[in-house]
């Protein structure tokens, strides 16, 4: 897979392109229908399939006030991009000029830049200057830029249209499982493990500390995880936040895997979130947040359904 980023007008394909347009933040279930449908019909067209998204979330260009949290940084996109069989993937710098193209410039930029032959996008998608652009615009414009329009119908579960909007709620709200099922997969994130205080060790729960964006959309608090260490997988709890009996200054994301003690500095990890169990506590001693993460062990291993339960 080939990942391009840069501004729209820098970029020239020379390969035809069957191309997937949107933001797709979380890549939920109604993304993927739609990029599975564009890689099935690059195949069956015999050109490349493309995904053209954006480096950063429009929303944060457009309205920077709301300073929107993201449910997926660009690094683990390109994951799930790639496990789709997407071909190419444009990250185009989404700022204030991109954001004031007419809808008719962006279209014939597709036609001349990026060799586009077929377009597929969702039911509501927008573009363009106000989002004036939509698939009617679209499909006024087939024959002339010759492409075809394969328009996505709107993706549901349980009778509720699935975006980006409403599983970014579901996780700020700590409602992990049901976000889980518009993904379509567990929530996860990539991190190297960095070197944290040297405390939990002392206290009894080793944790694995990872950088990760600052800018993810998770709620500060302790969860039931899943944690894969060279494609191994291992039952875990995690707390992301400032840790605040410990007044931390930055926000980070800890994992504790149940019953293993390994040294796993520089390791590259993946942390799978599948239950949030409470919000973070500013304890008054060091005593009690022990008490209370020997707690949330034993219902993580209650959770995994591992040993007896025993509290360590
Ligand atoms: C499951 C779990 C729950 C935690 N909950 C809290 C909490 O509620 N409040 C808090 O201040 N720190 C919390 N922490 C963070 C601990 O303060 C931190 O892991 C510990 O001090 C070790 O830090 P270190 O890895 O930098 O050595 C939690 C950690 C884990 C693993
Ligand atoms: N539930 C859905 N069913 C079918 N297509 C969808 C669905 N949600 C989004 N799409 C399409 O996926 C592409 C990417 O859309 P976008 O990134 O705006 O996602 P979204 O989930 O609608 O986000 P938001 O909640 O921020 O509006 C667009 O072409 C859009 O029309």
């Amino acid at each position: 897979m080939i990942v391009i980023e840069d501004k729209m007008q820098n970029i020239k394909i020379d390969e035809d392109l069957c191309i997937a347009l949107g933001t797709f933040d979380g890549i939920h279930i109604g993304h993927q229908k739609l990029i599975k449908e564009a890689v099935s019909s690059a195949k069956s067209k015999k050109i490349k399939s493309a995904v053209f998204t954006f480096n950063k979330h429009p929303f944060n260009v457009l309205k920077p006030e709301h300073n929107i949290k993201i449910i997926t940084d660009n690094k683990t996109k390109v994951q799930i991009f790639k496990s789709l069989g997407v071909d190419y993937v444009f990250f185009i710098d989404f700022n204030a000029e991109f954001a004031n193209i007419m809808p008719i410039d962006f279209i014939e930029c597709l036609h001349k830049q990026f060799n586009v032959k077929s377009i597929v996008c969702g039911y509501n998608f927008t573009f363009g200057r106000f989002g004036t652009g939509d698939v009617d615009f679209l499909r006024k414009y087939q024959n002339i830029y010759h492409y075809d329009l394969k328009v996505i119908e709107k993706v549901t579960l349980n009778n509720i249209s699935i975006s980006s909007s409403k599983i970014r709620k579901k996780i700020e709200e700590g409602k992990i499982e049901e976000a889980n099922q518009m993904l379509g997969y567990n929530l996860f994130f990539y991190g190297s493990v960095i070197e944290g205080k040297h405390l939990g060790n002392k206290l009894g729960f080793p944790t694995a500390n990872l950088d990760i964006p600052l800018n993810l959309c998770l709620r500060n608090g302790v969860y039931i995880t899943q944690t894969y260490i060279n494609e191994k997988k291992y039952p875990s709890i995690s707390n992301i936040g400032f840790a605040p009996t410990l007044d931390c200054k930055e926000r980070i994301l800890e994992t504790h895997i149940l019953n293993v003690n390994e040294n796993l500095y520089d390791s590259y990890v993946k942390i799978e979130f599948l239950k949030f169990i409470r919000d973070e506590v500013k304890f008054n001693n060091i005593e009690e947040l022990k008490k209370r993460v020997y707690n949330d062990i034993y219902t993580a291993k209650r959770y995994f359904e591992l040993d007896n339960f025993c509290l360590h």
